[in-house]
């Protein structure tokens, strides 16, 4: 699939492409885990290293007592020759299994800080993006992936401080070798690359797989939600979905079952033929040692040494490739991380142009200029809104009319300044945006957009929300319920405001769509705003709530900025002046008698909405591709 050449791109670089890139991610991670808390980094790194030094210490010191034991003369006296090198060797073993409880208690307490470091990055990345970091390629995807490698890095540190143990418990123990015999150390390597080389190539493909099939993981996941989610459980029984969401689990399990069990093949040839090899090595390393001995080239007690050593070596190497691995796969997944943070940091909100050091100063909203406003989505032919320009002054209510898909709600997000115009310029009090801080003329708006969410607190919460800058009074809540109707449906649930609205929690209670239309609505009162954006605010509504808002819509006329999107248009007929789109061009401006005059656009669509009420007219009939009525 085209959405997927990135993720095999990568997926499908060589081994060690892919590996030159570790001691990189290495660093970011201990530079995370270093600003999640220096000291335990500090331990975790000392221990560790202090560790793999007394390992070869320990060998010396079994070396030593070897060589005594060995030594001719009556066993006390080996014995007691022997002793200084046996209480060193004991006191190494305890002092490194001290280390090793350091560490683990260490390591502990840095996990759980080193992924607050991380996700909290992610969410103050993700909740800061503009808008159109959602529309743009992939971006889903690769966040799925930034959430997996957020989750990496505490394995990845852990790894790299594991890694640097083997690394120095190998280094030390070649050391010792070397100084035992400098030709155990050829014997060393070969009797312990091969599985370190399978161990590695495994790892390589486990990631290989992982990464070539995120979209298909994320299409389970939808399955998932579909087949289990509430919100979905009426449509799929009522168009009967069952076997048809069952099929696609099932075809898509079917993908995933077959390359799993590709991948352990290939995995299980790797690592077996790795071990082979391996094994075959360390035969031929022990008949070495033997010839050594027999020829006299080493003494008994380095040949047992060396015995020692190749076991010990073989371990260290196995924690080192074992190791490399992890660090190799949760590198990957890390990278997905870092990755991410540097796209997204593309999307982040771009820093003002404007007399930064001298902002509006704070001051009410009296005029909105639109100039020559565009907006274009990616990928898409034509513009969404296109070349828009009028003028909103205080007091103003005025109404965005169209057919659907006409740019409404793309015009009314860009003047809430959650989008920015791909053209033209949007002007506050004859200011830019680049010239007002940002959160402060936001601070002036509150938007009630078509696609509300509904936030899974309580009911006062889902209201206060809408003004998170001062203490949400609860009287203040109450008087917004009352202005979008709201406050009576509230005050009948069974906690009232308190009530939890999130039916998967034991005590929550859904609403209507209509009930929670009236809560979005009294969010969207609750802020005093300068100027507020009213998208479909009551397309759910029953007639008598339909008035009773509008009629608290209709308030604002003479205090504050209002734009209304609505296809009710009896409900627009109040507004000073109403905006005709089509196809994102401003097709016609003017109060509702000026439009109904001049028998363009709005007219026919007013007509044919106030024929359906009116019951002496029969139901005129149109041409739907033409949107024109007939007779
Ligand atoms: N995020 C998006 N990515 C791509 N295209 C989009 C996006 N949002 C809207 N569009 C497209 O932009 C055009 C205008 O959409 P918009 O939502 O502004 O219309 P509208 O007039 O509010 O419609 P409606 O009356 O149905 O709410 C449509 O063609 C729509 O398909």
């Amino acid at each position: 699939m085209w959405w997927e050449t990135g993720v095999r791109a990568r997926a499908q670089a060589g081994l060690f492409a892919v590996f030159s890139e570790l001691p990189r991610l290495v660093g970011a991670a201990l530079a995370v885990s270093w600003r999640a808390d220096r000291l335990r980094t500090l331990v975790v790194a000392a221990t560790t290293v202090g560790a793999g030094v007394l390992a070869a210490f320990g060998l010396l010191a079994a070396q030593r007592v070897l060589v005594e034991l060995f030594a001719g003369g009556p066993t006390a006296d080996k014995v007691l020759a022997a002793l200084p090198a046996l209480v060193t060797l004991a006191a190494v073993t305890a002092l490194r299994a001290g280390m090793a409880t350091a560490m683990g208690y260490a390591q502990n307490g840095l996990s759980p800080k080193v992924d607050r470091e991380v996700e909290r990055g992610l969410f103050e990345v993700t909740t800061a993006v503009r808008l159109e970091a959602f529309d743009a390629d992939a971006f889903a995807d690769d966040m799925e992936r930034a959430s997996r490698g957020a989750d990496s890095t505490t394995g990845l540190v852990q790894a790299s401080m594991n890694l640097l143990a083997g690394l120095t418990g190998v280094l030390a123990v070649a050391v010792a070798v070397v100084v035992i015999h400098p030709l155990l150390l050829v014997a060393l390597l070969v009797a312990t690359v091969p599985n370190g080389w399978a161990s590695l190539r495994a790892g390589h493909l486990r990631y290989q797989t992982y990464a070539a099939g995120s979209v298909r993981r994320r299409r389970l996941w939808l399955l998932h939600r579909l087949m289990a989610e509430r919100d979905s459980a009426p449509e799929l029984r009522s168009y009967g979905l069952r076997s048809f969401l069952l099929d696609q689990y099932d075809r898509v399990m079917g993908v995933e079952t077959g390359i799993q069990l590709a991948l352990a093949r290939r995995v299980t040839t790797t690592t077996t033929v790795g071990a082979m090899i391996g094994g075959f090595a360390t035969a031929v390393v022990y008949a070495l040692l033997g010839v050594l001995l027999v020829e006299g080239h080493i003494p008994l007690a380095a040949a047992a040494t060396g015995v020692i050593a190749v076991q010990s070596a073989q371990r260290s190497l196995t924690v080192v490739t074992f190791q490399m691995d992890r660090a190799y796969t949760e590198g990957q997944h890390f990278r997905d991380y870092t990755g991410f943070m540097t796209r997204a940091a593309e999307y982040l909100p771009e820093p003002r142009t404007g007399d930064v050091d001298r902002p509006v100063p704070p001051q009410p909203l009296r005029t909105v200029t639109v100039d020559a406003v565009s907006l274009r989505y990616p990928d898409r032919d034509t513009a969404a809104v296109d070349q828009v320009s009028l003028t909103i002054e205080a007091g103003q209510t005025v109404a965005l009319v169209g057919e659907n898909g006409s740019g409404k709600s793309t015009l009314a997000t860009m003047i809430a300044t959650l989008r920015t115009p791909t053209g033209g310029t949007i002007r506050y009090n004859g200011r830019s945006t680049d010239d007002w801080d940002t959160d402060a003329l936001r601070a002036r708006i509150a938007v009630v957009t078509q696609e509300y969410h509904k936030w899974p607190f309580t009911a006062a919460t889902n209201i206060a929300i809408g003004d998170l800058t001062t203490t949400p009074e609860q009287d203040r809540i109450e008087a917004a319920a009352s202005r979008a109707v709201a406050h009576s449906m509230i005050s009948d649930l069974p906690h009232g405001y308190e009530t939890l609205l999130d039916r998967t929690f034991a005590g929550g209670q859904d609403l209507s769509g209509g009930q929670w239309q009236r809560i979005t609505a009294a969010r969207g009162f609750l802020r005093d705003a300068d100027l507020l954006i009213m998208d479909e605010p009551s397309s759910a509504l029953d007639p008598r709530a339909e008035d009773a808002l509008f009629q608290s819509i209709r308030d604002r006329q003479g205090h504050g900025i209002t734009i209304l999107i609505t296809h009710r248009l009896a409900n627009v007929r109040h507004a000073d002046r109403i905006y005709v789109l089509h196809h994102g061009r401003l097709v016609e401006a003017g109060t509702h008698d000026d439009l109904l005059a001049t028998g363009g656009r709005y007219a026919e669509l007013f007509t044919l909405q106030a024929a359906g009420y009116d019951t002496r007219v029969p139901l005129p009939r149109q041409t739907a591709a033409a949107g024109t009525s007939a007779p």
